[in-house]
């Protein structure tokens, strides 16, 4: 589903975002991204959005190669990946249920699928009851619901989730926990950048771990502290 093939980032400035790196991750994968502030996450995130452009090697997402995609294909491969951030990004002067219709909208979905779609995701993240409210009269937790229903509404089929727990209390962050293992049981590949140890190491999802800009660890079932090191993995 995600395959990087010998991809560095090298920043104008010559910083190493990423240096040579290689990554498979298969269908309904979830996975966890660590790694130090500075060490290449929001690079490897960036580059699967194709925000960025790597310096060198190929990116292929659902079939297609990003690196090869023009400037109006783009479109398309944001319909492949829902993205949710730390701070939830919703537009302050839209409805819940507007936000989330507005991810339709802007892919040119027909009314008639707004209408059947966005009740069934609202009631997915357990949000049916707020679908009349503004951003600002939600709680944390409720915004980054809405938040992963407008990034699952279109149906795509990899969810990318930069430290999506990042703004918010324990408790609120199970939650948001609860729902992106709801919505990777229906299937969606999750990858998730996150500095929480102990969603981490509670979850035991695969775990990757960037140290300037190269994996250091990859482990199934892993946890934040497992000290095993990338080569031994493939030994
Ligand atoms: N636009 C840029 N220009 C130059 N250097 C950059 C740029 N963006 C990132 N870097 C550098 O690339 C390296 C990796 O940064 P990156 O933002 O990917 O780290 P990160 O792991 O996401 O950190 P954090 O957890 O703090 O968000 C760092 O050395 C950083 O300074």
């Amino acid at each position: 589903m995600i395959y990087l093939q010998n991809v560095s980032k090298v920043y104008s400035n010559g910083a190493v975002g990423l240096n040579n790196t290689n990554l498979s991750i298969e269908k309904g994968e979830f996975v966890f991204i660590t790694g130090n502030s500075g060490s290449g996450k929001s690079t490897l995130l960036k580059l699967l959005l194709k925000e960025i452009e790597p310096t060198h090697g190929k990116i292929i997402i659902n079939n297609k190669d990003v690196t090869k995609l023009k400037p109006k294909q783009i479109p398309y491969l944001r319909r492949d990946i829902g993205i949710v951030f730390q701070d939830f990004r919703l537009l302050p002067n839209k409805t819940v249920y507007e936000n989330v219709a507005f991810a339709m909208q802007i892919v040119g979905a027909s009314g008639r699928d707004i209408r059947k779609n966005v009740p069934i995701v609202l009631g997915l993240v357990g949000l049916a009851r707020k679908a009349r409210c503004y951003p600002n009269e939600l709680s944390g937790g409720e915004q980054q619901r809405t938040a992963l229903a407008r990034a699952i509404v279109n149906n795509s089929p990899i969810l990318i989730a930069d430290e999506p727990t990042g703004n918010l209390d324990p408790a609120t962050s199970w939650e948001i926990m609860n729902c992106l293992q709801d919505i990777n049981k229906r299937g969606v590949t999750i990858v998730m950048a996150t500095h929480e140890r102990e969603i981490v190491n509670s979850l035991k999802k695969r775990v990757i771990e960037i140290r300037e800009g190269n994996i250091v660890k990859d482990i199934q079932e892993g946890g934040y502290d497992d000290e095993m090191e990338y080569s031994q993995v493939f030994i």
